[in-house]
């Protein structure tokens, strides 16, 4: 894939969204006649669709092109400051084309949002063309090498052929032939699935860092007398990093899974088999979110448990979080994914369950649980035996968890519906419980594709290790959630508390073989790019010697002292 998994950069966009976008959605000639030269860099591309007014409502976005006939043209313009494009990567100063996603307009009607290749910038000069004002948006929280930018358009016209035709078309005479689905002009399920991995990779330099800090940071006193242990032997570093370790490796898995699923999906969708969309979409908005939220949370855990040189630069997790963190708002904000997720797909799919569909792929437990519910329920009711080292029977768990999320989120729409609130309105008031369905059945697929995983792996010694990481994040997970398991009367507190005993013998398991299980992540000191983290583990000498190069040392005297603190002492 051509997604840069490091540092941002101005290309990301070209190669991340322009590029994979004429791929999906241009025509041969469309092909032929702008990725040639986007691909040798003649061309570079930025995908914007975001407006100052609108990100997440993509019906709401303004910008306008209107088929002109007599001229074979269309004319795109931004009618309002609301409408002005922001926060496209590489639009500022990089990019001399743009996809450009408009509000269609041809023979007096709108046919809604579609994509239009725009040029932007003259492509010898790289002088913004007439009609278009374009710049960066300013300084933001990180991505400083990103120029996300602003586009102004006023009345620019480009070519009946730059309207991006694969699906959706334009005739000269402006008659609008329809896509065969609707849903193929929104696009963004690729980079969303692509993001999974990201997550991945995050939470893997994180915790290798934090994990080979910990190992050669000596602090406190364990047993008195005796030297300062490392502090990766303190139950509560344990718990801090362990967790993270083991929900690397788990996002690790699902990364892969949602690469190849979409690979799979994507190549049905080009040969005119739609019919998986709504499960790729579902399941690449859910995870997404999930994973973005969990390891921008686990980055923070690990930069803090290195103590103040956590805070330095030279560890690499400053910069690893603020890179990441806009994740969870870009290609779709999390909490909107995770309502599209409950609200499109898990509480559809739960009504068909409940009258009897059988159904497919990471929903097929909603058929299950609809069946469970036509059967008598056993007189105890209580929750089911609980096994802290049975695999299956956690992932039975989360998938009982999910179903009856799923389930509560259904209910209170219906509530909200007989108390004579409106459909739009039932569903705003039953969010919250929509977000935790979303939020739960993303858990249960991850704990389920991690628990799969290990039929794959043939060593035992490696095997062993996995089933114990894939324990911990099972039972962790149990531990934060527990209000959900035993609300839905799948866990007694009894059983709770055996969990949070489990959990710490896992902690104690893993310790011997936490640095290997990081160091199997393979990443280099080049990539990790942090002093803390370094293979040889000589963190100390390399903190100086970091510390030396800084630009404030490159004088022994700073000039501030002359320009500002001597003619201030002489006032005094
Ligand atoms: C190397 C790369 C570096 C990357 C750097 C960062 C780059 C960042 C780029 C960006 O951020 S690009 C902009 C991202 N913006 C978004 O993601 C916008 C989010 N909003 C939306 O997607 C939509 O507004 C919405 C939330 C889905 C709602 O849209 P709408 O109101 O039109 O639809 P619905 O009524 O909810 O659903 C209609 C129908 O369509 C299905 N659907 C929705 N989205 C998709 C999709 N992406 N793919 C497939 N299908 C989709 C949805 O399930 C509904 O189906 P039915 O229920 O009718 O069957
Ligand atoms: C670093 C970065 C790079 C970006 N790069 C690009 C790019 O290259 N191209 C591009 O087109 N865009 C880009 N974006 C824009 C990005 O896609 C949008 O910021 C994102 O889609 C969120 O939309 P918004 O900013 O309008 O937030 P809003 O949608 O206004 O969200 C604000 C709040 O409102 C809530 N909210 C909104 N709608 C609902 C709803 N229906 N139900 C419940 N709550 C809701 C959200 O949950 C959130 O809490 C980038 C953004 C960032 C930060």
């Amino acid at each position: 894939s051509c997604v840069h998994p490091d540092r941002p950069e101005p290309l990301d966009l070209h190669l991340g969204m322009f590029l994979p976008t004429l791929l999906n959605q241009a025509t041969p000639e469309q092909m032929e006649r702008f990725f040639t030269p986007a691909w040798n860099l003649r061309i570079i591309g930025t995908y914007a669709q975001t407006e100052m007014g609108h990100g997440t409502h993509l019906r709401g976005l303004e910008t306008t092109a209107t088929f002109d006939p007599s001229t074979q043209e269309f004319v795109l313009h931004s009618p309002t400051i609301s409408s002005i494009k922001w926060w496209p990567g590489g639009l500022g100063k990089t990019s001399n084309h743009a996809i450009v996603l408009a509000q269609l307009h041809t023979q007096g009607r709108c046919h809604g949002l579609h994509a239009f290749i725009v040029p932007i910038r003259d492509m010898d000069t790289h002088v913004p063309l007439p009609g278009v004002v374009v710049g960066d948006i300013g300084p933001k929280f990180g991505f400083s090498e990103v120029d996300n930018g602003f586009l102004k358009l006023e009345h620019v016209r480009i070519p009946l052929d730059n309207m991006l035709m694969k699906f959706a078309k334009v005739e000269p005479d402006g008659t609008y032939v329809k896509p065969p689905s609707a849903k193929l002009t929104y696009g963004m399920v690729f980079i969303r699935s692509m993001i999974v991995g990201q997550s991945a990779l995050a939470l893997a330099k994180s915790c290798t860092i934090a994990i080979r800090y910990s190992a050669v940071r000596h602090q406190s006193e364990l047993r008195p007398g005796e030297p300062e242990p490392q502090i990766l032997n303190y139950q509560t570093q344990q718990h801090k990093l362990f967790p993270v370790l083991a929900a690397a490796y788990a996002f690790t898995f699902v990364g892969q899974y949602m690469k190849d699923t979409y690979r799979r999906i994507s190549g049905d969708i080009h040969a005119g088999d739609y019919s998986q969309l709504p499960e790729l979409h579902a399941l690449s908005a859910g995870l997404k979110a999930f994973t973005t939220w969990a390891a921008n949370a686990a980055i923070e855990v690990c930069r803090m448990s290195c103590g103040g040189h956590g805070y330095s630069r030279s560890s690499a997790l400053p910069d690893i979080y603020v890179e990441f963190t806009p994740t969870c708002t870009y290609e779709g904000e999390n909490t909107v994914m995770m309502l599209q997720t409950a609200s499109r797909y898990l509480v559809k799919s739960y009504r068909q369950a409940s009258v009897g569909q059988r159904l497919q792929g990471s929903v097929s437990y909603l058929s299950e649980a609809a069946a469970q519910r036509l059967r008598p329920r056993p007189v105890s009711g209580g929750a089911a035996p609980l096994s802290t080292q049975d695999l299956l029977s956690l992932v039975h768990l989360y998938q009982r968890r999910a179903a009856s999320l799923v389930e509560l989120a259904a209910k209170s729409i219906q509530q909200e519906l007989q108390r004579g609130r409106s459909q739009e309105e039932a569903w705003n008031h039953s969010s919250i419980d929509l977000v935790r369905a979303s939020d739960a059945h993303c858990h249960f697929v991850v704990v389920k594709l991690f628990v799969d995983k290990l039929e794959q792996v043939d060593d035992a010694a490696v095997k062993a290790v996995l089933s114990t990481l894939a324990l911990l994040y099972a039972l962790k997970g149990l531990a934060d959630n527990s209000g959900d398991f035993l609300q839905a009367g799948l866990l007694t507190v009894p059983q709770a508390t055996r969990v949070s005993a489990r959990i710490k013998e896992l902690l104690e398991e893993l310790r011997p073989d936490a640095v290997a299980l990081v160091d199997a992540f393979d990443l280099n000191d080049r990539k990790l790019n942090s002093v803390l983290g370094r293979y040889d583990g000589n963190v100390y000498e390399h903190l100086y010697e970091w510390a030396r190069q800084s630009p404030l040392n490159a004088t022994e005297v700073h000039e501030s002292f002359h320009k500002y603190l001597k003619p201030l002492r002489s006032r005094l």
